[in-house]
């Protein structure tokens, strides 16, 4: 037995550029909690989730629950949560392209913060507690952004002069298909991306598939594309599109919305169609295999409540001829972590992952930002999830979320401080 004797959460704000998306643009800050979990023999666990004040007073209220639980007894610990909390409801995932509900993200920051002690009191790494190793390293996707020029943090849509490499690349604007393919050369050159994915829904379809469009001129039919609308398309647009990029994407990701568009569009076309909006939890997945809404479900422990329910979803997708990939929100390396132990672990890993990790600056581990090569990132060394919290880091990063003044992350706000008539659709086009 090891027993949870404290659980300390610690809101933290990270420097996040101007990037565009359906829902808006990000703010100069992106926040993320960090959880770390120490037991009464001393051994600390660590976790990272999206950052919502409403989802930290909510991890507070179950921290009283949880104090003098065996790490191990997880299921127990679920079980607790959903006690209190009761089950989350698809409606309270939102219309947004993330995910806001809370029990999700409360019991994946429990959950990956024990499985990081679990693997510690063993001497093993987490991914062999979530069935073993299927590979020593993870490959990601490049995943590029519209973005207006500037960086984030206290330069907000200013530039920083001194930065140099893919830190002054990342600067740039971004708001057309030339513009695209040097943010992608750049983010490639610095990563070793074998696959680009560009996040879309934020200019009318005919730009967007041009920027597609000019990635496959630049790069080749051996690179695999990727597009992302985040469902603001109707459905006669993303066939019409669709069909034209017949050939040319890997996938299209989220074109529309909802389980029954998705479905109709996945009729129409011969390219896969992967989502992380419209089947996002397991009561989503009887009525996914009804219409046949979706080809690849986007994983994302924090949104599926956590890893090992992560490799549940793996298991189910095998049953029902769905692919699986993931799916990511601006990060730090905690998270990149998880995502890498879950990746090695998956039985297959058919199409590359998505991070958001190029796009940040700071860290909050010991030893600073983790490395990729070729595109890849290798399953970190050491028991657990194999990398420790640096706190003089964490203390700083709390301190940037004490000043942003930010509680939640709110992109329709952030737009209309630069296009103050910015309105939300679920459709656009
Ligand atoms: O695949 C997705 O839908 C995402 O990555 C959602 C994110 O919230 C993305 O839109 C972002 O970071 O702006
Ligand atoms: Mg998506």
């Amino acid at each position: 037995m090891s027993l949870i004797r404290e659980i300390a959460i610690t809101p933290i704000a990270i420097v996040d550029p101007p990037l565009l998306n359906a829902a808006g643009l990000h703010a100069p800050y992106a926040l993320r909690t960090i959880v770390e979990i120490v037991t009464d023999d001393g051994i600390s666990g660590i976790s990272e989730i999206p950052g919502t004040r409403e989802i930290d007073l909510a991890l507070a209220e179950a921290r009283d629950l949880l104090i003098g639980k065996d790490v191990f007894q997880l299921s127990d610990i679920r079980r607790t949560l959903v006690g209190h909390f009761g089950h989350d409801t698809a409606a309270e995932r939102g219309v947004a392209p993330w995910d806001q509900r809370k029990m999700v993200h409360i019991f994946s920051a429990v959950e990956v913060a024990c499985l990081d002690i679990i693997g510690k009191i063993m001497n093993r790494p987490v991914v062999d507690l979530l069935g073993g190793r299927m590979r020593d390293e993870v490959p990601f996707s490049a995943y590029l952004f519209y973005k207006y020029e500037g960086a984030g943090g206290e330069w907000a849509f200013g530039t920083d002069p001194d930065a140099t490499g893919w830190a002054a690349a990342r600067q740039k604007s971004a708001l057309n298909p030339a513009e695209i393919v040097e943010q992608a050369r750049a983010m490639c050159a610095e990563f070793g991306f074998q696959s680009i994915k560009l996040k879309g829904g934020v200019f009318e379809p005919r730009q967007e598939v041009d920027a597609i469009l000019a990635l496959r001129e630049a790069f080749g039919p051996d690179v695999p594309l990727r597009i992302d609308p985040n469902a603001l398309w109707r459905v006669e647009t993303a066939i019409e599109y669709g069909k034209e990029m017949e050939g040319v994407l890997e996938y299209l990701e989220d074109p529309v919305r909802g389980q029954e568009n998705m479905a109709a569009v996945r009729k129409a076309l011969k390219t896969p169609l992967a989502t992380n909006m419209c089947t996002t939890s397991f009561e989503d997945i009887p009525r996914s295999i009804e219409l046949g809404s979706e080809d690849i479900i986007l994983s994302d422990h924090h949104f599926w409540g956590g890893l090992r329910a992560s490799m549940t979803l793996s298991g189910l997708c095998d049953t029902f001829g769905r692919g699986l990939s993931m799916h990511s929100n601006s990060h730090l390396g905690i998270s990149l972590a998880a995502m890498v132990h879950l990746g090695a672990a998956l039985p297959e890993v058919p199409y590359a992952l998505d991070t958001h990790y190029p796009w940040q600056s700071d860290e909050v581990i010991v030893g600073g930002r983790m490395k990729f090569e070729n595109g890849a990132v290798k399953v970190p060394d050491g028991p657990g999830l194999g990398v420790e919290l640096d706190r003089d880091a964490l203390a700083r990063l709390h301190q940037n979320y004490l000043k942003c003044g930010l509680t939640k992350r709110d992109d329709l706000v952030e737009m209309r401080k630069k296009v103050p008539d910015w309105e939300f659709m679920l459709t656009r086009w």
